[in-house]
């Protein structure tokens, strides 16, 4: 290792410091690093350890820490791109280089005494690939000898042959360091340099309306002046020429805003979608959840453009009144004043209508989503007589709605037309008829800019308008977005791997209560269990008495209203949301569980770790085939890589319900099972296997059952 790359790198023990230090330089820290955090010694920060740990410190910091690795020869391109972020560059000795940005064709890197320096990127990059640099090279040599063939070291031949020699090889990992997805607005906004574009488009805009302007009165000063001189119109061609590279300037800038807007939108929807109230969603059923996501692309399409527009029309306006206050032209720009104010009055009424007749659409969507996911029920149990019911009476209502929001909507496409006609009328007022000809010309010109904008201004804001409705729609997903779980201790996540011990509870309930939203009796009051490692407990009880209620509680999935839920003696505040769900894993019941559409691999590999390794995919298959699944996977074409889930392949209730325990049983980290009701879809026989199966391997397990 080059002396000053060494100096300049952050030993493990002190990559979380690094990492803070990053973040807060970037302004994307939302908290502080706890004093007297534990830091983990270094014979535990192996592996996938150290991603737990980095994981977890930046949950604490409420940044996003996204590992990244790269094939070998790409690793310039991803050192160019990944500030700021912390580098892996020595594995044998844990050494981190905490990278600020990247300044041209080299790296500013923050060093351990909070000083900073700069690197060539070829310089990390031979470091950070150097290992594999040494094989590549042993390749080429080999090569060349065997083909008889000489290069000079170093030469671009060789380089593309060593290029081509170790494509596949992963180099060393880094975290990039970005804005958490729950980050408050205006932090996402900077870290997605959403400010220069918009600046961009506006300043080309106000510049290209200038030259306009400038092109305007170029022109008009020969033509009014009674001769056609050639230096003015080749001044007012050149002028209207500037417009083109400023046009396509804008066009460059709007489209990286739009871009960039569209992603940060969907990683707070994404990410609001997993952390929506588990029974809002349920109250509202796949219809209204399905009309809300349809809007999310109307909001963001509409949001952008009319945006956009609102915001250059704005600018064309300000030029107008510019040009009219100018050319005193009073009454035009009074005449704007009227038509922007009355403007807004329908504006208004157009949000009332329109929101209406959303909700009524929105209303449609979800019987037609009901229609098409209760079909087999409806063909199977209900008479065909009632299928459409009061259909007619809520399409009526609806396309009422949308006649009304329709109707709301024409004054907003007339307004600039009646600004023309109010524009003309004003142009017989006396201290215009008693103008000059220049004062006339720019009157006109003013008024003729002004419309335009107007118009442009109009269907802007009626497509915001609709964003912001639209948006409304959106608001649950939003405010979920704006959430996150306890993060708990970063270092309990990688405590030693036999935390159980005779004296301390795997999982322990003492006198919780739960009582629902709306219910008046509680679903479980004063309940009091214990759960050791290696216990094997066997949970009975009525349909309703509170046993899924337990279980959920028992995976931190629902908090109690009172008492207490302890795992390893810790609090789910104290432990973090993330490393509970990590011991203790919880196989939902049929109706809330899920195949995703993915490949089996995948579905049973999902507590666990994906992309797998092949010892994973082996794990998996040895797991399936010991829970009866065996002749499954031998029927699939292409085994554990089959694509399951609504679009692949169809697995039977009985199917399901065991890649459910599997994918339990697979999760590597967890410490207890809690299975509700995971056995009640099985043969005697089958059911024995998998009781088998499922005792044998769970280091814990809590089974609900009916009796
Ligand atoms: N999300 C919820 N909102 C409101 N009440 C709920 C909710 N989930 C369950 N309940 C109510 O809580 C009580 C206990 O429900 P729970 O699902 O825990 O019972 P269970 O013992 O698992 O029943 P089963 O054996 O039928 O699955 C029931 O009365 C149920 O109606």
């Amino acid at each position: 290792m080059t002396d000053a790359l060494e100096r300049a790198s952050w030993p493990i023990e002190r990559v979380h410091e690094a990492m803070a230090a990053l973040a807060s330089r970037a302004g994307l820290a939302q908290d502080p690093l706890p004093h007297g955090i534990v830091v983990p010694s270094r014979a535990r920060l192996v592996g996938r350890a150290v991603d737990r740990w980095l994981e977890r410190v930046a949950d604490v910091l409420r940044i996003d820490a996204e590992s990244v690795d790269a094939r070998y020869p790409e690793t310039a391109r991803m050192l160019a791109s990944v500030a700021p972020a912390i580098v892996s560059i020595d594995e044998h000795e844990h050494r981190w280089l905490a990278v600020i940005r990247r300044e041209g064709d080299r790296l500013r890197v923050l060093l351990p005494d909070d000083e900073t320096r700069t690197f060539h990127i070829e310089e990390v990059r031979a470091r950070v690939a150097g290992e594999f640099d040494a094989l590549g090279d042993q390749l080429v040599d080999g090569l060349l000898e065997s083909a008889n063939v000489t290069a000079r070291s170093g030469s671009r031949a060789r380089r593309a042959l060593r290029d081509r020699l170790v494509a596949h090889a992963h180099v060393r990992r880094a975290f990039m360091i970005r804005a958490h997805p729950s980050a408050p607005l205006r932090t996402l906004v900077r870290d997605a340099r959403l400010v220069a574009p918009l600046v961009s488009l506006l300043l080309a805009h106000v510049l290209g309306s200038i030259a306009l302007v400038l092109a305007w009165v170029a022109l008009g000063s020969g033509v009014l002046g009674g001769r056609v001189d050639p230096g003015w119109l080749t001044a007012a061609a050149l002028l209207a020429l500037t417009r083109v590279p400023l046009r396509a300037a804008a066009a460059t800038a709007q489209g990286r805003f739009a871009i960039r807007c569209a992603r940060l939108l969907k990683q707070r929807l994404l990410w609001g979608a997993l952390r929506i109230d588990r029974d809002a969603i349920r109250r509202e059923g796949a219809g209204q959840l399905l009309a809300r996501v349809l809007e999310s692309e109307a909001v963001e399409s509409l949001a952008l453009d009319g945006g956009v527009a609102s915001a250059l029309a704005l600018v064309e306006l300000a030029v107008a009144a510019v040009v009219l206050a100018l050319g005193g032209a009073y009454p035009l720009l009074a005449a704007m004043g009227v038509v922007i104010v009355v403007g807004a009055v329908a504006i208004g009424r157009f949000v009332r209508r329109r929101r209406a007749w959303i909700d009524a659409r929105i209303g449609l969507t979800h019987d037609l989503v009901e229609h098409m996911v209760g079909h087999r029920t409806r063909l199977a149990q209900e008479p065909s007589d009632r299928w459409h019911e009061e259909e007619d009476v809520a399409l009526g209502a609806a396309m009422s709605l949308a006649r009304s929001s329709d109707a709301a909507e024409l004054p907003l496409r007339v307004l600039s037309r009646a600004y023309l006609v109010l524009a003309i009328a004003a142009l017989a007022h006396p201290f215009i008829v008693g103008a000059s000809q220049t004062s006339l010309a720019v009157a006109v010109f003013g008024a003729l800019l002004a419309q335009r904008a107007l118009a442009a201004l109009g269907s802007g804001v009626e497509q915001l308008a609709r964003a912001a409705i639209g948006a409304d729609r959106l608001a649950v997903l939003l405010r979920a977005g704006e959430t996150r779980g306890a993060p708990g201790d970063p270092s309990l996540a990688i405590a030693p791997e036999n935390v159980d011990g005779a004296d301390v509870a795997t999982l322990e309930v003492r006198g919780a209560t739960l009582r629902y939203e709306g219910r008046l009796e509680p679903a479980l009051q004063h309940a009091t269990l214990r759960i050791a490692a290696n216990d094997r407990i066997l949970c009975v009880g009525p349909s309703g008495g509170g046993k899924s209620t337990l279980a959920q509680l028992l995976a931190a999935v629902r908090r109690p209203s009172a008492g207490l839920v302890l795992c390893h003696g810790l609090d789910t505040k104290t432990l973090g949301e993330d490393e509970w769900r990590r011991r203790v894993a919880l196989v939902p019941q049929f109706h809330d569980n899920h195949v995703f559409a993915g490949t089996l691999g995948f579905n049973l590999l999902l507590g666990d770790r994906w992309p797998a390794t092949g010892a994973d995919l082996a794990r998996a298959e040895e797991v399936c085939r010991a829970l009866g699944l065996g002749s499954l996977i031998d029927r699939m074409p292409a085994g554990l890589m089959q694509q399951v889930g609504d679009s692949g392949w169809q697995l039977s209730h009985g199917e399901r319900s065991r890649v459910f325990l599997a994918r339990a049983l697979l999760a590597q980290s967890a410490r207890v099972l809690v299975l509700d009701e995971s056995f009640g879809a099985l043969d005697p026989e089958t059911l024995e296997h998998c009781v088998h199966a499922t005792l044998e391997r769970a280091p814990a397990v809590m089974v609900i059952a009916h009796p």
